[in-house]
């Protein structure tokens, strides 16, 4: 398989979660190019399960990939830019998926003596595909007995593993609030409660949760990532709404940032004559690492001469942490060398990361496991 060729196709179609209909028929395109002989495919929704038959299985290995985009609108300059305007595999599914597609494919060729199954989840970005999937009878028949993924980071350089013990990824919570006032004529604003003023000044507000209601020695973030509201410039907007998320190490921070957003609400909607509805969409387990089952890889890497660092504590969220919350496994990072963030509009990972991605999946589902 052309590692780059297949990460540059991907690239292009990058569809949001339970939209990734195009993603699902090229991994199927993909994996029907695989010798055949020991291969099922189950479909879930927009995701797959492909299980490789092993040799004299007395388990089954289970490495998951995300398969979803982002409404990012692409800046990349690539000439493979994303066909999906508006939309963009700006936090590495791309990569994720040709990696797993890689092992698939050595795993297919030269089966274990176990079963492996490729999990190839919809939805990570939200509303969550990890739920759902877990709970259908497909994921249930083929259920691990040991679980594993990655995520890439341009923390890292190409190629390097990087991993801990405990929390690698946080807590989260999506947030959607609407405000809801009276609207009317730009130059009568007494005569409303302008929506647009209330959602402000809840944003303001919030800034002061982490600041002075988290205690400086633990760590949570609060970030509105999205505001709209009103129709025209010259109209007073009836309704506003703020989108964001949560982010905490732990569960009774999160449910005391919901505490105090509440107490905020309820607060404009006094100051500012308004009604209001909180939303708090898809919530994400962390991403727990216990040292018995993340202590091997770190060894393994180790023997095999693999780049590995130990790394930090990260704000980011991913519904692996449900796997890992019912599955014995870990996650790791793979650098992807410097480039702008995830999540940005010119997040440019560097490519030779891929091969040395599957060579480490593929050698630790062969030997390590
Ligand atoms: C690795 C990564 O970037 N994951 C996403 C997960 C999204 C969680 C949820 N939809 C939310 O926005 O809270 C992240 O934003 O960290």
């Amino acid at each position: 398989m052309d590692y780059i060729a297949v990460r540059r196709a991907l690239h292009q179609i990058p569809e949001i979660g339970f939209e990734e209909v195009e993603t699902q028929a090229f991994l199927l395109e993909q994996i029907q190019q695989m010798p055949q002989e020991h291969i099922q495919i189950m479909k879930w929704k927009t995701g797959l399960l492909v299980r490789v038959q092993g040799t004299q299985p007395s388990r089954t290995i289970g490495f998951r990939t995300d398969i979803d985009a982002l409404p990012v609108k692409e800046n990349t300059g690539y000439p493979f830019q994303s066909r999906h305007d508006g939309k963009m595999h700006a936090c590495g599914h791309d990569f994720h998926m040709t990696i797993a597609l890689g092992a698939l494919e050595q795993i297919a060729q030269n089966p274990v003596k176990d079963n492996v199954v490729f999990i190839f989840q919809p939805a990570e970005e939200g509303p969550g595909g990890a739920v759902p999937m877990m709970a259908s009878d497909s994921f249930q028949k083929w259920k691990p007995d040991f679980i594993f993924a990655l995520h890439v980071s341009p923390e890292f350089p190409a190629g390097t593993v990087a991993t801990k013990e405990g929390i690698l990824f946080a807590n989260t919570s999506e947030l959607f609030i609407d405000f809801y006032g009276k609207g009317g004529h730009a130059a009568y604003p007494h005569l409303t409660y302008d929506a647009i003023v209330a959602a402000s000044h809840f944003v303001v507000g919030i800034q002061s949760i982490v600041a002075r209601r988290v205690s400086p020695l633990n760590s949570a973030v609060l970030t509105i990532g999205k505001m709209s509201g009103g129709t025209k410039q010259n109209i007073i907007a009836e309704h506003a709404r703020v989108e964001g998320t949560i982010r905490t190490l732990d569960q009774e921070t999160m449910a005391l940032i919901k505490d105090d957003i509440e107490r905020q609400v309820k607060a404009i909607e006094i100051a500012y004559h308004c009604q209001s509805r909180i939303d708090y969409g898809a919530n994400y387990y962390q991403v727990y690492n216990r040292k018995k089952y993340e202590q091997p890889f770190v060894d393994f890497c180790t023997e095999k001469a693999f780049p590995y660092v130990i790394c930090g504590d990260a704000m980011t969220g991913e519904d692996f942490g449900y796997f890992l919350k019912e599955i014995p496994g870990f996650m790791f990072w793979l650098g992807v060398g410097k480039t702008s963030g995830l999540h940005s509009s010119d997040f440019k990972p560097d490519e030779s990361a891929l091969e040395q991605g599957v060579r480490v999946v593929s050698a630790y589902i062969r030997e390590g496991i």
